[in-house]
């Protein structure tokens, strides 16, 4: 359980086996647990045409609980439907389905409430632990507000947003998750179990009398959660709040709120965000209360360009190969190995729908379109596998820059969608011959990152490569 969390021990079950069937679904592999849930990916059990191919089960145990407690779960568990059936957005993790496991040989899980959801490709928190650049944290904040103004518009406050509870999809898109504790308003509050976690509450939380429905919380109240998430995305996962446990960081966000000490922020958050976390940690409400989710929205919109090569993306080495670069279709600094040899151009190709064909590289960063000196930050990633996820164990050691021609050979119009730092998505990928002494190797461009539309023949569909070993003909051996 996370230190971070108040909330209760519920006794877990064992975990699932691989295979256990959950309703519809077959489990597949545990993903985590929080205080409450554990959460695992599965498939369907009869694969229906158009249904999803995987899943995540978020399972919540109520044996053994206390009546109260496993009211509490129910109650989340409703929380979470209702948001999901009434509030449903690409910015919300989706709820597909929600059922009661009756599971009679295990009397731990019997009863047990069960939401089918979207499966994410990991969290927040897990980019956050490797780094991140200033425009894929501009992109990822950008997400967050989206969702929560969303929220915030259809008249919910989430009340526990934090890294954990912020997934990015496997396109790398932004996606807010964990509605256990998310309130409807009433007029200007909600009323959120008297549980959260420490590290995102807001000053005023603290002063707040429990009653019969709760505490009283107002939207203000996930703004407070933003700016320590803005903090935490620039200075790698710390919060503005000093101290070594979350006990001494809520006694320094007292102080502050106090007005006995000022809000120090890490010198890595750039000023523009710094700026918008300082307003969105305004100690008071009323104060805060100026800084809606929309207001950021359009302050993110119209800020200025950013300057390149800027922001804690410098500070690489943090468990940069871990999930990062390629999960958000961005500049991936994970992979070892030499710069691409360039296409030489000419008349190799080119005609119509024959391949192969000149493709020039395209960095929707704008700081990195003028450059030429290949710089890492702006170096972009080939995939080895176009229909598995764009992460950093999917990408070939070569890297391209913008402006390098490639020679694309065919052209595959439904692979997985990349999503780009300008919100273009696009299920087409290129795939490029790659010369090598003994024998080109191919490797896969998301259409995103070029601006150019060659025609080209139809690609064979390439087979599915395992996880970590990608199969001949559509990867390159030996890639991180
Ligand atoms: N739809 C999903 N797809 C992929 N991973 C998910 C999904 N939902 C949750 N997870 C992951 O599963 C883990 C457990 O999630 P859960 O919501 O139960 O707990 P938590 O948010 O970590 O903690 P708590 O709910 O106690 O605050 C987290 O690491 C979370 O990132």
């Amino acid at each position: 359980m996370d230190e971070r969390t108040v909330t209760w021990e519920s006794g877990r079950p064992e975990p699932l086996p691989e295979g256990y069937r959950v309703g519809d679904w077959i489990v597949t592999e545990p993903i985590g647990s929080g205080g409450w849930a554990t959460v695992y990916a599965a498939r369907p059990a009869e694969p229906a045409e158009g249904g999803p191919e995987e899943v995540a089960l978020k399972i919540m145990p109520t044996a053994g609980l206390a009546p109260r407690q496993a009211r509490d779960v129910a109650e989340a568990a409703a929380r979470e439907v209702g948001l999901g059936r009434r509030a449903a957005h690409p910015r919300l993790v989706r709820l597909l389905d929600s059922l009661v496991l009756g599971a009679s040989e295990d009397p731990s899980l019997d009863g047990a409430i069960v939401l089918v959801m979207e499966r994410a490709a990991g969290s927040l928190r897990e980019l956050l632990d490797a780094g991140v650049t200033e425009a894929e944290g501009a992109r990822l904040i950008t997400g967050i507000c989206e969702g929560l103004a969303h929220l915030h518009r259809a008249g919910w406050v989430h009340t526990d947003l934090k890294p954990e509870n912020i997934l990015i999809g496997r396109d790398g898109s932004v996606k807010l998750s964990d509605f256990g504790f998310a309130t409807e308003l009433s007029g200007t509050h909600g009323y959120t179990p008297p549980m959260g976690t420490l590290d995102y509450l807001p000053p005023e939380r603290g002063r707040e009398p429990l009653g019969e429905r709760g505490v009283r919380v107002r939207p203000s109240a996930d703004v407070w959660a933003l700016g320590i998430v803005i903090h935490e995305v620039f200075a790698s996962g710390a919060s503005p709040f000093p101290g070594a446990t979350p006990a001494a960081r809520t006694a320094a966000v007292r102080e502050y709120a106090e007005g006995r000490a000022p809000l120090r922020m890490d010198h890595a958050v750039p000023a523009f965000w710094r700026e918008l976390a300082a307003d969105c940690l305004a100690p008071g409400h009323e104060a805060r209360a100026a800084h809606t989710a929309e207001s950021l929205l359009d302050r993110i919109a119209s800020r200025p360009a950013p300057r390149a090569g800027r922001g804690r993306g410098a500070r690489a080495g943090r468990g940069r190969s871990r999930l990062l670069g390629a999960l958000l279709a961005v500049a991936v600094c994970a992979a070892a190995g030499g710069a691409l040899r360039w296409y030489a151009g000419g008349g190799a190709g080119g005609r119509d729908g024959e391949g192969p064909a000149p493709l020039r590289v395209f960095n929707a960063e704008r700081g990195c379109q003028g450059r030429t000196d290949r710089d890492r930050q702006c170096s972009l990633g080939l995939a080895i596998d176009p229909l598995r996820p764009y992460t950093a164990r999917n990408v070939v050691p070569d890297r391209v820059w913008h402006g390098d021609v490639l020679e694309a050979e065919c052209r595959l119009p439904d692979g997985l969608p990349v999503i780009d730092e300008e919100d273009r998505t696009s299920t087409v990928w290129f795939r490029i011959r790659l010369p090598r002494e003994g024998g080109d190797v191919t490797a896969w461009l998301p259409a995103v990152r070029t601006k150019d539309r060659p025609a080209l023949p139809r690609c064979p569909h390439p087979t599915p490569s395992a996880p970590s070993a990608p199969s001949s003909g559509t990867g390159v051996p030996g890639s991180s």
